[in-house]
């Protein structure tokens, strides 16, 4: 698998460095655009918590000198007067509360944020995934993409944007405390910020190791989730007790497991071995300035309220430094998950086509022109050189074995794919300059895979026509005439029966009638006048898809309708019938003159047909 180069080791240092900030911008602006409120006082709270700890040092200070003067008044007159150190504590208590709440009005604008941003971004995700074409779901790069997306990329701006402020309100911190550490010496300045340099390096590593792990293992995590929904899911769970399927099933989860283990194991060690060692020349920088410090009292140097203070600003300072740095390199690191989440999100997609609402010719129909189309990735066309003409009021059967181009002539009429050459044409005017919504209420269709919400039964059927998703009149008028009135008026809730297993209360449906709410689904469209019917029938019986069929054309009067079906009895009834084989149209005309012609269809009818006697 081949992924596009990212901006990591390969760069020059600098530019890695400033990559850091690449998302920060958008991260910031996605936050602010979320919630203005909670962004400006999570910021003014940031500032804050970075000022205090420095004045908490400095008052420090001034409790000890206070102290120590008071002793040596004590000791001079036998009694000192106490006011100034006891309003020092108190003010210094007086601070320790103010970090406190900072630090707990953070802490809730975080959590508020998380919940907000998570939901914006799922909500930008899925958006996103609306307008994305069917190719791109059938295409497993991109799949990737979106799996990763939706896994990581939710928590990583919020991300950011903390350690964003995080590094603001250290790097506060750290200049407040220099300010104060500089006249002890400059050099204790520099000492606290080399000393943590080493560490952050190795981190800034390892994240980028990490994150090439994730990306490049994502096919795995992939087949993990999904042996994961196979292993617990209600449609899968009958074959997988059935065939025994679990324990080989888990027996590949866990050995996914145990090898991406492995990899993380390796990778935490060495990021975890290092840290130790490169943290350790940050503490022997702190010592080192400590026994300085201290032999600087003894020699009168400086008081003992000043040791006492340089040392926790040294102290934390250090911890200022490595929070710091270990906020750059998890910038580092949601930057490369954020890039992630922006590659899906500004994924070119082809702006929608057409805007004409009308053909030239209306009442001409369907008609193909040398339409041939191969699918990404495939070596074999799935279709070539098909033109075929279907009239207003008339039927047209497709027939041929599996796999011969039946479903993607289909996907091609309703715009899923685009031919690679020849042309569609409904009332002379080419597919692709239809605008979208006038073309799809001219089509209603019904694949062999359609879908099976799991919501309400008549907003299974209203979901053939969002318009009129919640509409009850037109439910059952679409049930009726897909002959599934008379099973749901038997159901206990009627039309407000809830579907499948997944909800409290949920009925599950047999294959048969499925397809009858499938087929009501198909007549939801009541301007279509095109109706393509894929294999409907599939899974009823021989009498009920006779009758269906009956039925279907005393509605589909003045229509056009496409059938697939391998059912002869059923496709003898179209006006015509198309016979396909591996992509090409090999035989067409009415019942009657493919019998005559005694090509592949009558021998397909016959061998049928034999099958009844
Ligand atoms: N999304 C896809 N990506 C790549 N190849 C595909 C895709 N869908 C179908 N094919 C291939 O295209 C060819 C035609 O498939 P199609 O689904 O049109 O067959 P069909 O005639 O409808 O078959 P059936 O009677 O089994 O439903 C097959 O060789 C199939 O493997």
């Amino acid at each position: 698998m081949k992924y596009p180069p990212l901006a990591t080791d390969s760069n020059p240092p600098s530019r890695r460095f400033f990559d850091v900030f690449r998302y920060s911008r958008r991260a910031l602006g996605l936050v602010w655009s979320t919630s203005r409120r909670l962004a400006l006082i999570f910021a003014v709270l940031t500032l804050l918590a970075g000022v205090f700890p420095a004045a908490v040092a400095w008052i420090g200070q001034l409790i000890v000198d206070g102290v120590v003067a008071a002793m040596g008044q004590h000791r001079e007159t036998g009694s000192a007067d106490t006011t100034w150190v006891l309003l020092l504590v108190a003010g210094e208590a007086g601070v320790v509360a103010l970090i406190a709440g900072a630090q707990r009005g953070i802490a809730t604008c975080q959590a508020l944020l998380r919940a907000l941003m998570g939901q914006r971004i799922n909500l930008m995700i899925l958006e996103k995934a609306l307008t994305l074409k069917l190719a791109h779901f059938e295409d497993s790069e991109f799949y990737d993409k979106l799996t990763r997306a939706r896994r990581e990329a939710s928590t990583r701006p919020l991300s950011l944007v903390t350690r964003t402020f995080g590094l603001v309100q250290n790097g506060i911190s750290l200049v407040s405390y220099a300010v104060l550490l500089v006249q002890f010496s400059p050099w204790t300045v520099l000492i606290l910020v080399a000393g943590g340099i080493p560490e952050f390096l190795a981190e800034a590593k390892f994240s980028g190791d990490k994150f090439r792990l994730f990306r490049w293992r994502s096919p795995e995590t992939r087949m993990q989730m999904y042996l994961e929904t196979v292993l617990a899911r209600e449609d899968y769970a009958k074959e997988v007790k059935l065939f025994r399927l679990g324990p080989k099933l888990l027996q590949r989860y866990r050995a996914i497991f145990e090898k991406l283990f492995a990899e993380d194991r390796r990778l935490t060690l060495r990021r975890d071995s290092w840290g130790f060692a490169l943290g350790l020349l940050g503490t022997a920088a702190f010592y080192g300035a400590y026994a300085w410090i201290a032999l600087s009292a003894i020699r009168g140097a400086i008081s003992l309220g000043q040791m006492t203070m340089y040392l926790l600003l040294f102290r934390q300072g250090q911890s200022a430094v490595s929070a710091s740095l270990s906020a750059i390199s998890g910038m580092y690191e949601d930057n490369l998950y954020l890039s992630n989440l922006y590659e899906y999100l500004e994924q070119p997609v082809p702006p929608p086509q057409g805007e004409l609402r009308q053909g030239p010719r209306p009442g001409d129909g369907v008609r193909f022109e040398e339409v041939s189309f191969r699918y990404p990735g495939s070596e074999e066309p799935a279709l070539q050189l098909v033109s075929l003409h279907l009239r207003p009021g008339e039927s047209l059967a497709l027939v041929g074995e599996n796999g011969s181009g039946k479903t993607t002539l289909i996907k091609l009429l309703t715009r899923l794919y685009r031919p690679d050459s020849g042309r569609i044409l409904l009332d002379g005017l080419d597919l692709q300059q239809w605008e979208s919504e006038a073309l799809r209420a001219r089509i209603g269709v019904i694949f062999q895979d359609f879908g099976r919400y799991q919501f309400l039964v008549g907003e299974n059927i209203g979901a053939g026509d969002m318009q009129h998703f919640e509409d009850r009149q037109r439910w059952e008028q679409a049930a009726e005439k897909g002959m599934a009135k008379e099973f749901i008026d038997k159901l206990p809730q009627r039309y407000d029966t809830q579907l499948g297993k997944w909800f409290k209360g949920g009925r599950e449906l047999s294959g048969g009638q499925w397809q009858k709410i499938a087929l009501s689904r198909a007549f939801m469209r009541t301007r279509a006048d095109l109706l393509v019917l894929d294999e409907p029938t599939s899974t009823m019986d021989a009498a009920a898809e006779a009758t269906i069929f009956e039925h279907f054309r005393d509605l589909s009067r003045g229509k056009m309708t496409i059938l697939i079906s391998h059912r002869f009895s059923t496709v003898r009834m179209a006006d015509q019938i198309v016979v396909i084989e591996k992509g090409r149209i090999v035989e067409q005309g009415s019942h009657e003159q493919l019998m005559e012609r005694g090509g592949q269809y009558a021998y397909l009818f016959s061998l049928q047909a034999q099958g009844y006697r």
